[in-house]
């Protein structure tokens, strides 16, 4: 049996086991789906280190409980970062992610990473129509649908606790509307921000905290005037709390906290079910 080093972190309880990509694992989606059932984990993020480069450079790919791939992951992004500071003692990282090239700042447990810019158009999301979605009611919530780096569905709620994320969200993730699926964000404003609970697709339930979900929440909520559009923004998922900065131009950041947890051994291969 051969086995792969890891090293758990999360950022705002969103958890991550970090594989070095310089190990090879054969079948990364069998590999990720027996280590987030064994762990508990949010998904496995194989990081593949280039520091020649300054400042150091890192292909992200993210690997979530149902093997499939995601394009972008804020607080994977963040713990990624993090990983490559403590490498390399380098505190500036460029992350290669499958969303674009995201420039991100390591000091200590506090990472800030650059989201890019939320785009609301119906191919980039992407979401079926000729216009964005903006207000349309799915399921009975009024759903603005955003890209930040991955697609949400955000929709804004009275009482952001008393929504039933599980029950609710499944029939808006797989929407028709959704030609790939989307994440559904609910966020309730609150008089220091927003509070929010995110239902991720490819974790398929709701996770402690999701960090394009609350870019997603304060890009809406700058579409929708509840923010100005240069607003730094406070957005807690259930899991802690998160800063995320809009600029004019549409740019995001995301600031917050991560923690690394322990290291650990999983099985490479998959287990062969004995005769
Ligand atoms: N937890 C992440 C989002 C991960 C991707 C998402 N589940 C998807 O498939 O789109 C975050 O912190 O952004």
């Amino acid at each position: 049996m051969t086995t792969t080093p890891y090293t758990l972190y999360h950022g705002t309880s969103n958890d991550f086991a970090v594989v070095d990509a310089a190990n090879h694992v054969p079948d990364r989606a069998a590999f990720a789906q027996r280590v987030c059932a064994d762990l508990g984990v949010d998904g496995v993020l194989f990081l593949a280190l280039q520091d020649e480069y300054e400042p150091p450079r890192c292909v992200m790919t993210l690997v979530q409980p149902d093997g499939s791939t995601a394009a972008m992951c804020g607080n994977g992004a963040r713990c990624a970062a993090r990983w490559v500071t403590e490498q390399t003692g380098e505190s500036e990282v460029m992350l290669d992610t499958q969303a674009g090239t995201r420039r991100s700042t390591v000091d200590g447990a506090h990472v800030v990473v650059e989201m890019g810019v939320p785009d609301f158009a119906p191919d980039a999301v992407p979401v079926r129509g000729d216009a964005p979605m903006d207000g349309d009611v799915l399921n009975g919530y009024a759903i603005t649908a955003v890209n930040t780096g991955v697609p949400h569905a955000v929709t804004f709620v009275e009482d952001v606790d008393a929504v039933d994320v599980e029950g609710d969200a499944p029939p808006v993730r797989s929407h028709e509307r959704f030609p790939a699926g989307a994440n559904v964000t609910f966020a309730e404003e609150t008089e220091w921000g927003f509070a929010q609970r995110t239902f991720e697709r490819g974790v398929e339930g709701e996770t402690q905290s999701c960090g394009t979900g609350a870019v997603a929440v304060a890009a809406v909520a700058a579409r929708h005037g509840r923010v100005p559009g240069d607003a730094t923004v406070t957005v807690a998922p259930p899991g802690g709390e998160l800063e995320v900065s809009l600029t004019p131009g549409g740019r995001a950041t995301l600031a917050g906290p991560t923690e690394r947890v322990r290291d650990g051994e999983a099985e490479t291969e998959p287990r062969v079910p004995k005769r």
